[in-house]
């Protein structure tokens, strides 16, 4: 596991996105699983100004590692915050971008996402693989879309799962531990005061940690990076 933590979210942004920036210039076709809310839209926006002329997009294939089933159009959808922050600046097929479409009917779009899984990716020991998860993480310790209320989502054996927000009640379809943990490299990003209790339990094993699903991101064969800002890593300095 490597650590990195800066100054601030902007670092964090431009951080990540030099990493992002080295991986897209592989020659090899890439397979991103992308995070949601609020975190990524900085991040987003500063890869698009800073490398969105640079990077061939056509040799990168956006997923996502959570979707809320809502409209594309909806402000809570993670696509919709996507295009908004880098889709809408670069230059990418359309065919690369691939959309949960749970809007309609989310236990149907699990399986269906699940098999796009399977079909899209490389695989290694029969798991899909992707080249990077980029993950965020909640104040309650969640991750992609698996809360602590029902953090036996993410031992499911489906690539995919339907889960549910514990306050909003916001059915969400998110990919599972296997698929997270198989991945070549995670990238955590997780920024701000709100996150430095969750981030200090779960980095040092203290208190609850084991109860938050974020612990559970131990990638079997890739490498775990984390990208944070002083206010989230206060609790580990
Ligand atoms: O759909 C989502 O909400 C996410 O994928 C989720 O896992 C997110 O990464 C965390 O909730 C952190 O969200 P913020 O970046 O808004 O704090």
């Amino acid at each position: 596991m490597t650590l990195n933590i800066y100054d601030t979210k902007d670092q964090v942004a431009k951080e990540f996105s030099e990493y992002f920036r080295d991986l897209a210039m592989s020659d090899q076709t890439i397979h991103i699983a992308l995070s949601g809310g609020s975190t990524p839209k900085i991040i987003f926006d500063y890869l698009a100004e800073h490398f969105g002329s640079e990077i061939d997009w056509s040799k990168i294939n956006f997923y996502w590692g959570d979707e809320r089933c809502v409209a594309p159009t909806d402000s809570e959808s993670n696509y919709k915050m996507t295009v908004d922050h880098l889709l809408s600046k670069i230059e990418i097929p359309e065919s690369n971008i691939h959309r949960v479409l749970g809007e309609n009917d989310p236990e149907g779009e699990a399986v269906r996402y699940g098999q796009v899984l399977e079909t899209k990716l490389p695989n290694l020991n029969d798991i899909p693989q992707f080249d990077l998860v980029m993950l965020g993480m909640g104040d309650d310790g969640h991750t992609v879309s698996i809360f602590p209320d029902s953090i036996s989502l993410w031992d499911s054996p489906e690539n995919c799962v339907v889960a549910t927000h514990p306050d909003s009640g916001q059915k969400r379809v998110t990919i599972t531990g296997k698929i997270v943990n198989n991945s070549k490299a995670v990238a955590f990003l997780v920024t701000g005061a709100g996150k430095a209790e969750k981030v200090q339990e779960i980095l040092k094993k203290e208190k609850d940690f084991a109860s938050y699903p974020a612990h559970l991101v131990q990638p079997l064969h890739g490498e775990l990076i984390w990208f944070l800002d002083q206010d989230a890593a206060k609790g580990i300095q």
